[in-house]
């Protein structure tokens, strides 16, 4: 199974509604999409969103650094040799783990193809179904609660809520919504950096005092900001998710060494793909420490990346797969199976791709 072609293209679905965080507003996933062509008719998809405020990645960027560094490495290349393929991946460029992590998922689909099994079985294939939370953006306190009760109301258990905005409406914030859900629903906070150390530990500890019962807060504070994450995870009883900080397998084991955060949250789109993923789910493994599978704002193709890895991994123990869920439309046909809070690995080849509408594809 020789590579014979590398297809850039572009996919465009609006969002249920705006997707609003501490560091940015988003109204439609607005993605590169990579199809990798072989001599056997096989094909393998990848996509990358442009996440620029986390990754530094542009729509632009991406598609470069795959048609002018990444393609020329890997063309000609026979996916049964499949450990060279991802060294060249590699080491065509430094950085844009977007385009790597599309070109990746693209290879792991052959992969599993040229085995005619799904990749979560040959990774490990520890389970075949998981929950997803769902995210909360921030907005005023109001229509937070009204879109909390809208999850609940469609049997969501565990809640995302974003803050970071401003601590004390964040605090007004989650007053009004834990009274709303009441205590037997989840709720996990994402500051995405949005806080200072000091104002972390002031806000989780007030948290704390009302019997809030976060599950974990994500990201509280500047991604650089090691020193200030683990004086927040020092100084409140809170778990601690490290999110924006860990790229790579070398940022897992300098927060984990450090003890600045209690869990990692491993996205595809910061990894460069599954292949680093993996290193981070063994040093976590190594230290005890426990992951979260994350995505950005990504449609059900590259989601099911996640989705086979988090399946095949007993270290990934909590799931924010919700991307597909934001999106008003499903264009991709195949791959993982998402109803509401349920999200269920298909055991077809590779990633079980069938059919993507509404690609238009770079001439
Ligand atoms: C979509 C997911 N639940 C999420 O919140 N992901 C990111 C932000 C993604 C983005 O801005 O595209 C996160 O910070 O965890
Ligand atoms: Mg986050």
């Amino acid at each position: 199974m020789k590579i014979i072609d590398i297809k850039v293209g572009r996919i465009l679905i609006p969002l249920k509604k705006p997707f609003k965080t501490a560091l940015r507003t988003v109204e439609h996933v607005n993605n590169i999409i990579v199809k990798i062509e072989t001599d056997t008719g096989h094909v393998g998809y990848g996509e990358a969103p442009p996440t620029g405020v986390i990754t530094g990645d542009t729509r632009g960027s991406i598609a470069g650094a795959i048609k002018e560094h990444i393609k020329n490495n890997i063309l000609g290349m026979d996916i049964a040799n499949f450990e060279e393929i991802m060294i060249r991946l590699e080491k065509s460029l430094v950085k844009n783990t977007s385009a790597k992590a599309a070109v990746d998922i693209a290879l792991y689909d052959l992969f599993g193809q040229l085995y005619n099994a799904p990749v979560y079985k040959l990774l490990g294939g520890y389970r075949k179904e998981m929950t997803t939370d769902i995210t909360v953006s921030v907005n005023d306190p109001e229509e937070m609660v009204k879109d909390s009760m809208d999850a609940v109301s469609r049997g969501f258990k565990t809640l995302k809520i974003k803050v970071g905005k401003n601590i004390n409406l964040d605090l007004q914030r989650m007053d009004a919504i834990r009274e709303a859900v009441g205590d037997d629903i989840h709720l996990r906070l994402d500051a995405n950096q949005g806080w200072s150390s000091k104002e972390a530990i002031y806000a989780i500890k007030k948290m704390e005092d009302k019997g809030f019962n976060i599950e974990f807060v994500e990201q509280p504070v500047k991604a650089e900001d090691l020193e200030g994450m683990k004086a927040v995870t020092e100084n409140v009883s809170t778990l601690i998710l490290a999110d924006e900080s860990v790229f790579s397998p070398k940022d897992a084991i300098e927060i984990i060494r450090n003890r600045a955060a209690d869990i990692i949250n491993i996205k595809l789109m910061k990894t460069g793909g599954i292949r680093n993923a993996l290193r981070i789910c063994a040093i976590a493994e190594m230290y005890g420490v426990e992951c979260m599978i994350g995505c950005m704002l990504e449609s059900k193709l590259s989601v099911t990346a996640a989705v086979h890895l988090a399946a095949a991994k007993s270290v990934i123990t909590k799931v924010d797969l919700d991307g597909p869920l934001l999106c008003k439309e499903d264009p991709i046909e195949g791959g993982a199976i998402f109803q509401d809070y349920k999200i269920t690995v298909s055991d077809d080849p590779g990633f079980g791709f069938k059919n993507i509408d509404g690609i238009i594809w770079d001439s």
